[in-house]
């Protein structure tokens, strides 16, 4: 559960906004918002929701100190007391409904939907969109990296460049969700359970008087599962051969050598030649871990090449997310209850793809009950009556024209209950069982959608019903009404 206080983990115009409503007596107003986002990160075929942990703990844990306050006081704003008392009072009390973390998601589906006064809604929406793209960019792009790896086992290896520490460890977690097996983080290992892992670095080396005497003291202070970094000087011509030579003393002593580690030069050329010298030497269950720089484009390069690596270390362009280092999610109003109950409110804008979708809504994914595989995202109205097997009209927004009427499915409800008046209400399910589920959530989906490179688009659509009140209010806004 966090601990640290985030309630000032806002951008000021939240503050600003809630005074605006409090000073006018609408801070009591319903609202429902929804996060999304509405691009594909990395050219990928789909994204890995993650960040629900850490918004549950922060929504239950969110209210105001005397500091906190007391510094709110001295802005420019001059906030009035009563105003302050009101923040002292302070306390989510609304629902949420969000996405499991693990799951496959796609652009434009509400993956957190906040219900609320809107005092208390729009506080959220920094912290949420702080959590929720960070890490699900990571668990994107861990999930790439992992299509490509296959069986081998994958290292977490970025804290030391990340952006800070949170990223670190959130960012860790949000790669074991992934499918990475380990994490280099003690803080993440010990926080999350996450197995740590670790070989050891050039100083070890570079602290003795040569290279084999580096790694005999090292095999003597950890002889259990030890790996040798054997690129210091001179990987083939002494890195590999006194790692072997290591190997045979530890092998005399009833010990094995675990692996030796390559983290420089041509990789392919480097661990085919390793592994062609361990296993001459008798030792073809010496592992060959890679790092330097890795990603999943360089790692399904170096497989091409028939290199030799059953373990890779990544660590910046992962915990960086280099290519794209920003997800990009939003977080908009879709109804609000100024008296008289819900009213859908919609957002325009010069940029077509930025229109919102107005309403409270849910997102089903429809599965095809002969084989299994989803079929297709259908987005609703909240109010809408669940698909439970009726023919299902749906509609492509890109291709409204086209005529689409789906007949056989199983319709599962994506967002489940997460927080009612402000208390949780279900266990969020252990790390464990999320990274089991995110492989559950992969077998649901056909593998043109899951390559890697162009996929093939996963359609999201709407229901008629949606997408009549898109149209009407798009309607309604261009005719000059609102
Ligand atoms: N066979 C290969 N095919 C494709 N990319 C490779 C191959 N071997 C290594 N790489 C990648 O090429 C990049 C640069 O490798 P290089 O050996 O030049 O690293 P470096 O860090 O510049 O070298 P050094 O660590 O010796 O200073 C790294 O991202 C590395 O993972
Ligand atoms: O390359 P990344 O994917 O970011 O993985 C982490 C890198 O961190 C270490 O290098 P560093 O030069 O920091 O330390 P070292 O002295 O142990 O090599 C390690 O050797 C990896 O190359
Ligand atoms: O254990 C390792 O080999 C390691 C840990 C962090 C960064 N690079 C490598």
């Amino acid at each position: 559960m966090e601990t640290a206080k985030l309630a000032l983990h806002t951008d000021k115009y939240q503050i600003n906004m809630m005074y605006a409503h409090w000073k006018m007596g609408t801070h009591d107003r319903k609202a429902v918002f929804e996060m999304y986002f509405r691009k594909l990160p990395f050219g990928n075929g789909y994204a890995v929701f993650a960040g629900l942990q850490r918004i549950a703990d922060y929504m239950l844990g969110l209210s105001f100190t005397e500091e906190e306050l007391a510094y709110l006081e001295e802005q420019e704003e001059r906030y009035e007391p009563a105003f302050i008392e009101e923040l002292r009072r302070f306390r989510f009390s609304g629902s949420i409904d969000a996405v499991p973390e693990g799951t496959l998601v796609f652009p434009n589906e509400p993956l957190v939907r906040v219900e609320g006064r809107i005092f208390e809604a729009q506080l959220v929406e920094t912290a949420i969109l702080n959590m929720a793209n960070y890490q699900t960019l990571i668990a994107t792009k861990a999930s790439r990296i992992k299509q490509v790896a296959g069986s081998d086992a994958l290292l977490e290896f970025g804290t030391r460049r990340a952006q800070e520490m949170d990223a670190a460890i959130w960012g860790a977690r949000a790669a074991y969700i992934a499918g990475f097996d380990a994490t280099s983080n003690l803080r993440a290992g010990w926080r999350f359970g996450i197995p740590a892992k670790g070989t050891h670095a050039h100083a070890w080396v570079q602290a003795h008087e040569s290279e084999l005497e580096a790694f005999e003291r090292y095999a003597e202070a950890l002889p259990d599962g030890v790996t040798l970094l054997v690129d210091t000087y001179d990987t083939l011509g002494s890195g590999v051969p006194n790692a072997i030579e290591v190997a045979r003393r530890l092998r005399a002593g009833g010990k094995e050598l675990q692996g030796i580690r390559l983290d420089s030069g041509d990789l392919a050329v480097l661990s085919k030649e390793s592994r062609r010298m361990l296993d001459e030497a008798g030792f073809p269950d010496v592992r060959i871990v890679a790092s330097n720089d890795l990603d999943e484009n360089i790692i399904l390069n170096l497989k091409a090449q028939g290199a030799a690596i059953d373990t890779w270390g990544v660590g910046t362009q992962l915990i960086t997310a280099a290519d794209q280092p920003s997800l990009g999610g939003v977080y908009k109003l879709a109804a609000i209850d100024r008296g008289g109950g819900y009213e859908p409110v919609i957002k325009l804008s010069g940029n077509l793809d930025k229109v919102t979708n107005p309403g409270s809504k849910t997102a089903y994914r429809l599965l095809d009950p002969a084989t299994g595989y989803a079929a297709g995202d259908y987005l609703a109205l909240s109010a809408e009556a669940a698909p439970s097997g009726e023919p299902l009209r749906r509609i492509d927004p890109a291709h409204p024209y086209v005529k689409s009427v789906l007949t056989r499915y199983e319709a599962v409800e994506l967002l489940q209950p997460l927080l009612r008046q402000g208390e949780l209400v279900r266990d969020l399910p252990d790390l464990e069982s999320i990274r089991c589920y995110h492989q559950q959530q992969l077998a649901l989906f056909r593998q043109p959608h899951l390559r890697k490179l162009h996929p093939e688009p996963y359609p999201v659509s709407f229901s008629p019903e949606l997408w009549k009140l898109k149209t009407e209010m798009i309607e309604r806004v261009q005719d000059g009404g609102k």
